[in-house]
C-alpha cells in the first residue's frame, strides 16, 4: 500500500472538523480521483495527506510509515503535491526551479525524460524564460513536468487541467496513466466527469467532508450517478 489513512479528520478551527474519519487505500498501479462539491473538504484533504495542514487526528500512513503531522520531511519519499495554484517562483526559470525542487528531494534532473517531456508539452521554448512571465498553462505544466520528472511513489493534483489547453489535457490523461502502470499511484481533485472515465480506477466521493462512496469506474455515466446519487442531487 502506497498510502493508508485511518480515522483521519482535520479541521481549521478546533471543534468544527471539515473533513471527518476519512479511511484510503491508495494501491500502486492506479489512478484516483477525489469527488466532492465545492467546499466539500477536498484541498484540505488533499493538504493533510501532503503533510502540509497539520491539524488532524488519526493516522496517515505511508508504505507503512505514520506522518508526525504538518511538514514531515519523510514524505519527500513518498509524495509530490501539485495544488491548484502551484507555488512557483517567479524570478527563476522552470528549468531552475525543477532543478532546485529535485535537490530539495535527493534527486536530479533526468535530462532525457525532460526533453521528452518538454516535447510532449510543447514545453521547449519556455524552459529558460522567468516563470514570471509565463502564462497560467505553462505555469501549471512547469509543476506537472516537474512532478512526472521527480517520480515519487504517490503524485497528488489538486485540479490539474486548470489552464491547460486541449492538446496538453490529452497528453496529460496519457501520461498519468502511464506514471500509476510504472507502479506509482495518482490521486486527483477534480469537478470534470471526463478525466475520470478516460485515466482513473476509482472514484472516492466525498461529501461534506466524509469519503462517502468509493467506486470503481465504468464510465463517466455510472460515476456522474453515483456522484449526484451521493450528494443528493439530480
Ligand atoms: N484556511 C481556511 N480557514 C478556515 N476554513 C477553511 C480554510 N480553507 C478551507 N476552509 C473551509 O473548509 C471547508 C472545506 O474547504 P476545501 O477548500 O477543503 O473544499 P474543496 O472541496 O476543496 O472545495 P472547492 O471544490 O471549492 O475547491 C470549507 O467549508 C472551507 O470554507
Amino acid at each position: 500500500m502506497i498510502l493508508e489513512t485511518r480515522h483521519v479528520t482535520g479541521w481549521y478551527t478546533k471543534h468544527a472538523p471539515v473533513i471527518r474519519q476519512v479511511n484510503l487505500e491508495i494501491e500502486p498501479g492506479k489512478v484516483y480521483a477525489l469527488l466532492g462539491a465545492n467546499g466539500a473538504g477536498k484541498t484540505t484533504l488533499l493538504n493533510v495527506l501532503a503533510s502540509i495542514h497539520g491539524q488532524y487526528s488519526g493516522e496517515v500512513r505511508y508504505c507503512g510509515e505514520k506522518l508526525t503531522g504538518k511538514n514531515d520531511k519523510r514524505v519527500k519519499r513518498y509524495r509530490y503535491f501539485i495544488p491548484d495554484h502551484p507555488a512557483l517562483f517567479d524570478e527563476m526559470s522552470p528549468l531552475a526551479f525543477m532543478d532546485f525542487v529535485h535537490r530539495l528531494y535527493g534527486k536530479t534532473v533526468d535530462s532525457p525524460r525532460l526533453a521528452a517531456l518538454c516535447e510532449t508539452f510543447g514545453f521547449e521554448t519556455f524552459l529558460h524564460r522567468k516563470i514570471g512571465a509565463l502564462s497560467l498553462g505553462n505555469r501549471q505544466k512547469t509543476a506537472l513536468i516537474n512532478g512526472l520528472l521527480l517520480e515519487c511513489p504517490l503524485l497528488i493534483l489538486d485540479e490539474p487541467l486548470v489552464g491547460l489547453d486541449a492538446v496538453a489535457i490529452e497528453r496529460i490523461y496519457g501520461e498519468l496513466r502511464a506514471y500509476a502502470q510504472r507502479g506509482n499511484a495518482v490521486l486527483l481533485s477534480t469537478h470534470l466527469f471526463p478525466i475520470v472515465s478516460r485515466i482513473c480506477d476509482e472514484a472516492l466521493i466525498l461529501h461534506q467532508g466524509t469519503i462517502r462512496e468509493t467506486v470503481a469506474v465504468h464510465g463517466e455515466e455510472q460515476v456522474k450517478a453515483a456522484f449526484f446519487r451521493v450528494i443528493g442531487h439530480e
